[in-house]
């Protein structure tokens, strides 16, 4: 859909209830655009003032059947969270009570139910938020840590977005002096003092973007740590998520090779996500169920945050001095001796030339347990530490910022030999990537793949 067509069908009015689906105390139904004033005043019987709760009873336009009383709201745009007239009903949570209210208001024709996101969208095509923060609002709305929820809360009020914007001011005044060089080619020392003038600003923008795309805690706070747990057939991995999660998630059987699939489950650790990962004890595989369970263990112990390898101690000493997993891990390597209820000798988890953390415990009696859930706090802790909040925390922001910063350094690295014309158009391209990220510029299918993500009623 063309911006054009989007702002024609903000002529619609849109309707839908915004604290969720289910019964409730309360319902919110909001309705954004012009004909949100007619409609709460025909439901109502009055406009209340403008931002001041009123207490009406509301009924059928029909047949002034009472449908509910309620706490009626009214924002004329552009002060209200769409930019646009909005009318808010706060009604008893009930079902049928919603669906009659959204019933009548339906039936007063020019007003049909909002798609997924579409309030928000309308704040962002209304200048009230910009792309980044519709994200954070995304976030914010599906914070289930602390974590997540402080990062969210940033990003939803600018903290993204007002950096990128001043990004992309300082590629455009850069821009412009270097245009005024190409204005005043015929001049010989504009051009060059112009230039002079333009690189230590791009430099420092460089570095400010290198910085940016270097700092890895945005995915591990926002998605939360992935932590595999790995090891040979029957060393106890499923019986240690089960001990992690206090539930019965994971079959335990003394059957080696029991578990296939990858089974996750995701924990609060003090505030901050991990998802574990239970999975295929890792063994020249005996069929090919079991072979396709091993491959994809090994494709997500490759790519995990942290690899927990459980060794079953009740066998004694592991024979290596470290787990040979083929495919090494991107991420961190600790080792769990498991069953040390049932150690044969005096083993005490420890491996020779084994640096990284050592961990020894009992799933069975629960021994060491919480010495665990204490390390695998402390480690997600520290990854995601720091007094600021990260820039770059999707993929889409490291995106734009990758090509931004590769059109910046092109400019850098050829300076002396670029013309003007081709030094600009760099910077220009680099501009329109971090525009893209906020949604300053064309962004039609940017706008379907940020707002897709949002529920009913945002
Ligand atoms: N009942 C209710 N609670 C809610 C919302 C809502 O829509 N309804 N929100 C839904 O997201 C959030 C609050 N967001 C809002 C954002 C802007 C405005 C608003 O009217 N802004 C005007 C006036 C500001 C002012 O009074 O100072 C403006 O910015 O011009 C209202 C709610 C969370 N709580
Ligand atoms: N004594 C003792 N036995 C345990 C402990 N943890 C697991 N077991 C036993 O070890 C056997 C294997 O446990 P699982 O948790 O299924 O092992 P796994 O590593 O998931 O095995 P696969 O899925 O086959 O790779 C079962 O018989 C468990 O009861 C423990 O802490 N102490
Ligand atoms: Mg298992």
């Amino acid at each position: 859909m063309s911006v054009q067509q989007e702002s024609a069908n903000q002529a619609t009015t849109i309707a839908a209830v915004s604290s969720g689906a289910g019964a409730s105390a309360v319902a919110v139904i909001r309705v954004s655009g012009p004909q949100a004033g007619p409609a709460l005043q025909t439901l109502a019987g009055m406009l209340p003032e403008p931002r001041r709760a009123r207490l009406a009873t509301l009924r059928h336009p029909a047949d002034g059947a009472a449908l509910d009383r309620g706490l009626v709201l009214w924002f004329p745009g552009p002060r209200s969270a769409t930019g646009e007239d909005l009318a808010e009903l706060q009604i008893h949570g009930g079902p049928a009570v919603v669906a009659a209210v959204l019933g009548a208001l339906f039936s007063l024709g020019g007003i049909r139910p909002a798609e997924r996101g579409e309030f928000s969208r309308r704040a962002f095509l209304n200048g009230r938020m910009d792309l980044t923060e519709a994200e954070g609002l995304a976030d914010l709305i599906s914070a289930e840590t602390e974590g997540q929820r402080r990062l969210a809360f940033a990003h939803a009020f600018g903290h993204l977005g007002q950096r990128v914007e001043a990004w992309r001011l300082r590629l455009v005044r850069a821009m412009a002096l270097i245009e005024a060089g190409i204005d005043f080619a015929d001049e010989d020392d504009v051009p060059a003092e112009a230039r002079a003038l333009a690189r230590p600003e791009l430099q420092a923008l460089l570095a400010e973007l290198e910085a940016a795309l270097a700092d890895r805690r945005g995915a591990m706070m926002r998605e939360g740590a992935v932590v595999a747990i790995a090891g040979l057939p029957n060393a106890g991995k499923s019986s240690l998520i089960n001990a992690l999660a206090a539930r019965d998630v994971a079959i335990v059987s003394d059957e080696p090779g029991t578990t296939r699939d990858v089974l996750e489950v995701a924990l609060d650790l003090r505030g901050h996500k991990v998802t574990l990962l239970d999975t295929a004890g890792l063994r020249d595989a005996v069929g090919k169920v079991e072979a396709e369970g091993i491959r994809r263990a090994r494709h997500r112990i490759a790519q995990a945050d942290l690899v927990l390898w459980v060794h079953d101690a009740s066998v004694g000493r592991p024979p290596f001095a470290r787990p040979e997993i083929d495919a090494a891990p991107a991420g961190a390597l600790w080792l769990v001796a498991s069953k040390i209820d049932a150690a044969t000798d005096e083993y005490d988890g420890t491996v020779p030339g084994w640096a990284e953390q050592r961990l020894a415990l009992s799933a069975a009696t629960g021994a060491g347990v919480d010495g665990l859930v204490d390390a695998l706090a402390g480690f997600v802790g520290t990854r995601a530490s720091g007094t600021d909040h990260p820039a770059l925390i999707r993929a889409r922001h490291r995106r734009d910022a990758t090509e931004a910063a590769c059109h910046v350094r092109t400019a850098m690295s050829g300076w002396d030999g670029l013309s003007d014309e081709l030094l600009a158009e760099e910077l220009r391209l680099a501009a329109r990537a971090l525009g893209r990220m906020t949604g300053v510029i064309g962004v039609e299918d940017v706008l379907d793949v940020v707002f897709r993500e949002f529920c009913i009623g945002k």
